[in-house]
């Protein structure tokens, strides 16, 4: 049977724009969110797995639609939101999920490798948050931005661009939390440890299950253990919340970077 966690109704009349809503991490967050209430909206490059998505959610009654978008391109960006604008009037939150990276050591990242990343997880977030933020402040509307970012305290070995990138993402996560506070707008930011998605699959499976076996918490985590920490923050639980990392990770960060992966 289905564990109740969250008050049936609790996001009724929000909305919420997922980047990467498609699959993985995102489509959790889309699954919860909508049986919550919330009209879900899916964004991301792949347009057949956006509408399967859509497709899969309508099924369980939940209020969802997408838009093909790549976040890397500011002129999609800026569509973007001029189409939620028109369509439905703007939306509450913003969940800026896509991401990721391929894993090479720092000796074998070229300039574009690095560029490419740093493009997708820095700058697309930077895009679709400076984006959300003027359409909420030209409608007089308040809302909310989480961040997903990746456990980094102790560096990132054979991920320098990506755990560069995320760092930076939990850097503006607490600028914009201090200048957008005073227009109503929480920013903050989770930090998944290792989550079992289709994502994983470029990853080497022995480094992952040794990694796994190594943390506090000795399994790997859900995508729906992401998806709550994200209900939380969007709820009314969270309005004091803001410029905080949530790190939902099984105690990850708790390790040093010898125990990580090496790419
Ligand atoms: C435990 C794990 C925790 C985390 C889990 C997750 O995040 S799960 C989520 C997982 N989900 C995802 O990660 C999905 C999102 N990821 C992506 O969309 C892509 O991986 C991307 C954005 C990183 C690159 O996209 P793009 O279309 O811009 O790529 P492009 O093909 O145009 O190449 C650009 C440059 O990168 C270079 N290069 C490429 N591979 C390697 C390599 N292995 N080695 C060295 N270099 C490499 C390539 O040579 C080129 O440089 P050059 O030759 O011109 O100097
Ligand atoms: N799984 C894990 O262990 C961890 C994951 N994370 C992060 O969580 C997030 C979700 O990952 P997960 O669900 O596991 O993996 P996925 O690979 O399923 O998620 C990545 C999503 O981002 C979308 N995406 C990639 N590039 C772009 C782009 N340029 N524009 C728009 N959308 C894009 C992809 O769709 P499409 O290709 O169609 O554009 C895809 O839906 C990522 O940011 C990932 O780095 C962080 C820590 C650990």
């Amino acid at each position: 049977m289905k564990q109740e966690i969250f008050a049936p109704g609790l996001l009724t009349g929000k909305s919420v724009l997922i980047t990467g809503g498609g699959t993985g991490i995102g489509l959790a967050m889309a699954q919860l969110l909508g049986e919550l209430g919330a009209h879900v909206i899916l964004v991301a490059r792949t347009a057949e797995t956006l509408e399967e998505a859509v497709t899969k959610l309508h099924t369980e009654h939940i209020s969802a639609d997408c838009i093909p978008v790549n976040i890397r391109e500011e002129q999609e960006v800026t569509e973007l939101f001029d189409t939620v604008s028109a369509k439905w009037g703007g939306c509450d939150f913003l969940i800026n999920n896509a991401g990721g990276q391929f894993t090479a050591q720092a000796l074998n990242i070229s300039a574009n490798g690095f560029r490419s990343v740093v493009d997708l997880n820095l700058q697309g977030t930077w895009q679709m948050s400076s984006a959300f933020a003027r359409m909420l402040i030209e409608k007089g509307r308040v809302g909310r931005i989480i961040n997903i970012v990746l456990c980094l305290q102790s560096g990132v070995p054979g991920m320098v661009h990506a755990g560069a990138a995320r760092a930076g993402v939990m850097n503006m996560t607490k600028t914009l939390a201090y200048e957008w506070g005073e227009h109503g707008i929480l920013v903050n930011a989770i930090a998944p440890g290792t989550i079992a998605t289709s994502g994983l699959k470029q990853y080497n499976t022995d480094q992952i299950q040794k990694g796994v076996s190594r943390l506090p918490v000795s399994r790997i985590g859900r995508a729906d253990e992401i998806a709550m920490a994200a209900a939380y923050l969007l709820s009314p639980a969270g309005s004091y919340i803001t410029g905080t990392t949530l790190e939902v990770d099984g105690g990850e960060h708790l390790l040093g970077a010898s125990d990580q992966i090496k790419g």
